[in-house]
């Protein structure tokens, strides 16, 4: 039987995630090397967090004394009460105030945290190779990131205006019970707030448990919801949307089972800690009363000692919480950290100098390449394509065309051999300037959910309407494009669904001629399409090879007739090679594919 759920390793969240080596990866966040400003702001709100703690503190002492000047007897002691009432009610203001300035300059702190953290994920995820993100699911991902980055934010105020304030005033009351009244008053209270602190870690780890289950299937909920929408046309054609519904409900409850224990565990904390604070108040209050009857303690002390603790029961109320979200907030960075740490497997040489493009020669020498270490998928293929000329592969499915492709943009390295672009080995120039140099036409073109002018001028950075239009015009959708209500601002729908296979292939041709490379991949990029359409096509893809050196992936044999050289593959392995006629005369693999295509040639005209 399958586990309840399942959640890719990339992404799990680990509840004992390590909480040193945590904070230390956050701390140039709470203290950025590079951003002055920011360091100004984080003293001036760690400034403003005293002023407040301080008024905080006094208040308790202008009570005692307004109600120790409201005794009878003591004159002119109603003016003075009544001062040091208003003189109470102020500082409660000023309180209040100056929390919220602290807010207001730290804001942007914890924005810039964020943001920064954000962009660098960014971007490592994009340095990160096409193996990471062939197993990634989006949906968890993301998750991860905006979890992880929000945590930042978080973490930087509860340590700043929660935590360090919280322990400032335990200090602070503790040395006022001891000079006040008796040191047995601040060991006591001491005593009590560590019986708190543990209670409240206990019942929060057990609780944390609890949420990072909740987040796995909250994560989980979303991957699958995401899936399944993506795959909306799929779920259709199989019916499955029963299935589908059953399968998110499934883990949907479980979330729901989860968020309901979660949620009862408050409870238990809730009561816990308010056992002991109101058992601390009890015990402190009566010993101030106790010293009061017997003339220690006047009855502002009783009042002292009531305002001081009810202060500081406040953060410590929300210790639970806080405690909580710092330790969800070092789960939830461990898992964006893990991903940071994954390093790229595909990088440049420190040294590594650009590629020089001088005509686009190919050549692949002795490539040994497997997905898996256990299985080979190219074996040791040679081959070379001179400047300027077109190159076939041809071979049954899944003989390892594409991989040829993706080894030639440099999406893995191979385990043996080399491949060479006009005598430079492609492992030694910068990634950016190979990619430059090659443009493809995929076999299946995704599109970004955005115009379809969009998508064509992302061939290059900053080509103007006239490049786009122009380059729409060379991939023959000119015409198409203006007879759409809202030309090149149609948009295209997540993926490019909107378009018809053909169109968004034609997009895809638009963006490489846009690019204008001197090599290009055209990777069966008519197979999708009916021979009226594949002719328009190949006709617009020979002005798109003309004066490149191009590899054609094919599978309909009638498209590269003219091709100046054929490669055959079979199961990994170059099995022939040669001009379309010297391998009809040769008779072997390519001879018998022609023949079969041409019965199914004869078959569909005779149909037709
Ligand atoms: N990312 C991957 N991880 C593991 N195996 C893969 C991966 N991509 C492709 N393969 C496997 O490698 C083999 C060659 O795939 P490739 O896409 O190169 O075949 P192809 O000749 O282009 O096939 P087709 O004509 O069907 O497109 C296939 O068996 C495929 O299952």
């Amino acid at each position: 039987m399958s586990p309840p759920f399942t959640i890719s390793a990339q992404t799990a969240s680990r509840a004992d995630a390590p909480v040193w080596p945590t904070l230390a990866r956050f701390l140039p966040y709470l203290w950025p090397a590079d951003a002055p400003g920011q360091r100004v702001r984080i003293v001036g709100a760690g400034l403003l967090v005293a002023a407040s703690k301080a008024i905080q503190l006094s208040m308790g002492f202008v009570y005692g004394a307004a109600i120790d000047r409201m005794q009878p007897g003591l004159e002119p002691g109603v003016a003075i009460a009544i001062g040091l009432v208003i003189a109470y009610a102020g500082a409660r203001f000023s309180g209040v105030l100056f929390d919220n300035l602290r807010n207001v300059v730290f804001e942007r702190v914890g924005q810039q945290a964020t943001r920064h953290l954000a962009q660098s994920v960014f971007a490592h995820l994009h340095a990160l190779s096409l193996r990471f993100h062939l197993s990634r699911r989006t949906g968890e991902v993301t998750k991860v990131i905006e979890r992880g980055t929000r945590s930042i934010d978080t973490m930087l105020y509860f340590l700043l205006f929660n935590i360090a304030p919280t322990i400032v005033e335990l200090i602070a009351v503790l040395v006022i019970f001891w000079l006040k009244f008796s040191i047995w008053l601040a060991l006591a209270t001491l005593a009590m707030v560590a019986v708190y602190i543990f209670f409240t870690r206990k019942v929060t780890d057990w609780r944390n448990a609890l949420r990072a289950q909740m987040n796995d299937l909250d994560t989980l909920t979303v991957s699958r919801s995401v899936d399944s929408l993506l795959n909306y046309e799929t779920v259709k054609y199989f019916n499955a949307e029963a299935r589908e519904i059953e399968r998110y409900g499934t883990t949907a409850q479980s979330y729901a089972d989860a968020a309901v224990k979660s949620e009862n565990s408050l409870s238990i904390l809730n009561i816990g800690q308010s056992l002991i604070t109101n058992a601390m108040m009890a015990g402190a209050m009566g010993f101030t009363v106790w010293g009061w009857s017997k003339g220690m303690f006047a009855v502002g002390d009783v009042v002292l000692v009531n305002t001081l603790l009810a202060q500081l029961f406040r953060p410590l109320d929300l210790l639970g919480m806080v405690y909580r979200m710092i330790r969800q907030g070092i789960i939830d960075m461990d898992a964006m950290f893990s991903l940071v740490d994954r390093a790229p497997e595909i990088v440049d040489a420190p040294d590594a100098p650009p590629l020089a493009v001088d005509h686009g020669a190919i050549a692949f020498e002795g490539v040994t390449f497997g997905y898996d270490d256990d299985r080979t998928i190219l074996d040791d293929v040679s081959f070379s394509v001179p400047a300027g000329s077109t190159l076939a592969i041809v071979g049954p499915s899944g003989s390892g065309k594409s991989t040829i492709a993706r080894l030639l943009f440099r999406f893995y390295d191979p385990q043996a051999g080399r491949i060479a672009i006009d005598g430079q080995d492609i492992a030694g120039v910068r990634q950016a300037s190979l990619r430059a140099a090659i443009g493809i036409v995929p076999q299946d073109t995704v599109l970004f959910n955005d115009t379809i002018g969009y998508n064509i001028a992302y061939g290059r950075e900053g080509a103007g309407q006239d490049e786009v239009v122009a380059a729409a015009e060379g991939a023959s959708i000119a015409d198409f494009i203006a007879l759409l209500p809202d030309g090149y601002d149609t948009q295209v729908g997540e993926r490019g669904l909107k378009l018809s296979g053909g169109e968004k292939q034609r997009v895809a041709i638009a963006r490489t001629l846009l690019k204008d490379p001197p090599i290009v991949v055209l990777d069966e990029a008519t197979s999708a399409l009916d021979s009226r359409t594949e002719a328009g096509i190949l006709d617009t893809l020979d002005r798109v090879a003309r004066r490149r050196t191009t590899i054609t992936i094919a599978h309909r044999l009638s498209t590269i007739v003219d091709a100046d050289a054929i490669l055959v593959l079979d199961a990994g392995r170059i099995v022939e090679r040669g001009s379309h006629r010297e391998l009809l005369t040769a008779n072997g693999l390519y001879a018998e594919m022609w023949q079969r295509q041409a019965q199914e040639r004869e078959k569909g005209e005779l149909v037709a």
